[in-house]
């Protein structure tokens, strides 16, 4: 396996990979960082605490780390998505399976990941990995759960495989798509519940932005064909628990600074790693107009991220919305 990103993520999926005794190489754009943490078995600017495997190998050449590789595990941001892709292709070999542990879609078309890959790398075996962890817990070893969708059912559960671990439960599924919007919009999401509890506004607050932001999920999902069993899964309702509540999630960070006054290039400044709610939100945003779905939440993070309104004001016009019932009708009707 090749893991592609050598950041928080990159590091432990390797770091995972590794230690389950397969022969692992993590790629990473920055030569130094790699040749430190080769030699260091330490990812002292992403993951500081967690002592790497001795068998990772660290590899900078990219055509070099892709050579006979049976898997490639892309983990870099979404905004460098498409550009990774365009490098692998001239590189790949021809039966080498593509999987991705991003969560986000193309900025600035509202494109899922696997349209990316679809259209990049046509005709492999694909599958995404997604769901409630932490990489600094799963880097040290913390029990978490993922899952694996793929439409070739049997490369998620051999994925899954090869990520399960004592205290790694991977789990499989089929519905892509369904994987990969829980996993973006839980970054949007999350930046609301943050904007709250940096507001001190409670915990009855927090609960019902959790519920319903898992409604603004549902809808969307539903209505661009997820399954509904995926959004309340791993992917969905699990990582949006996980992202909403967390503190190690950078995505609420971002809103519990927002909600406390601080502004957002600071609050950028002080996490010092990607928050992927920044770009996500504009594609929630224009995926809900594109649909005719009016997702309150959603866009009031849209909203803030862009200085469009004060949390304080964004608050007040979701407080002041008409009632109405608590889910449209028919809602889990899929034909
Ligand atoms: N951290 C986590 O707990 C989890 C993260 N994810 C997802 O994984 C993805 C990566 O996040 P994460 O690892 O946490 O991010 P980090 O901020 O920890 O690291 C980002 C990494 O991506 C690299 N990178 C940035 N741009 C490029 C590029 N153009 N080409 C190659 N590498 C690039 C950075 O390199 P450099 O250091 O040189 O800038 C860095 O190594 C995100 O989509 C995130 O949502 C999913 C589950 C858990
Ligand atoms: O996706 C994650 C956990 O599942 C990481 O969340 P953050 O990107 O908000 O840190």
């Amino acid at each position: 396996m090749v893991v592609l990103g050598a950041g928080s993520w990159g590091t432990a999926l390797a770091a995972l990979s590794a230690r389950n005794g397969v022969p692992t190489r993590l790629w990473g754009r920055d030569a130094a960082a790699l040749a430190a943490i080769a030699q260091t078995h330490r990812n002292q600017r992403y993951l500081p605490d967690v002592e790497l495997p001795p068998d990772l190998r660290c590899e900078s050449d990219l055509a070099t780390a892709l050579r006979g590789a049976d898997i490639v595990l892309i983990a870099v941001p979404s905004h460098a998505f498409a550009s990774m892709l365009a490098e692998l292709e001239p590189l790949l070999d021809a039966d080498s399976a593509i999987a991705w542990a991003t969560k986000g879609f193309e900025p600035g078309t509202g494109r899922f990941l696997h349209e990316l890959v679809a259209e990049h790398l046509p005709g492999r075996a694909t599958a995404v990995v997604t769901g409630p962890s932490f990489a600094r817990e799963v880097a040290a070893g913390l029990p978490s759960a993922v899952t694996v969708h793929s439409e070739d059912e049997a490369f998620a559960r051999q994925l899954a495989g090869l990520l399960h671990a004592p205290n790694l439960r991977a789990y499989s599924g089929s519905d892509v798509l369904g994987g990969e919007l829980g996993g973006a919009m839980k970054n949007v999401l999350a930046v609301a519940t943050g904007i709250a509890d940096g507001m001190e506004l409670g915990l009855n607050a927090r609960a019902g932005l959790i519920t319903r932001g898992m409604n603004e999920m549902l809808r969307l999902g539903m209505a661009l064909g997820a399954r509904p069993e995926t959004l309340i899964g791993l992917s969905g309702l699990g990582d949006l628990v996980l992202t909403c509540t967390g503190d190690l999630s950078r995505n609420r960070r971002l809103g519990l600074a927002l909600g406390r006054g601080v502004a957002i290039d600071e609050a950028l400044r002080q996490i010092g790693q990607v928050v992927e709610s920044v770009l996500t939100a504009d594609e929630v945003n224009r995926l809900a107009l594109k649909h005719g779905l009016d997702l309150p939440i959603s866009a009031a993070v849209h909203a803030v991220l862009h200085g469009e309104v004060t949390p304080v004001d964004a608050l007040r016009r979701l407080m002041a919305r008409e009632q109405k019932a608590e889910y449209p009708p028919g809602l889990f009707r899929t034909n």
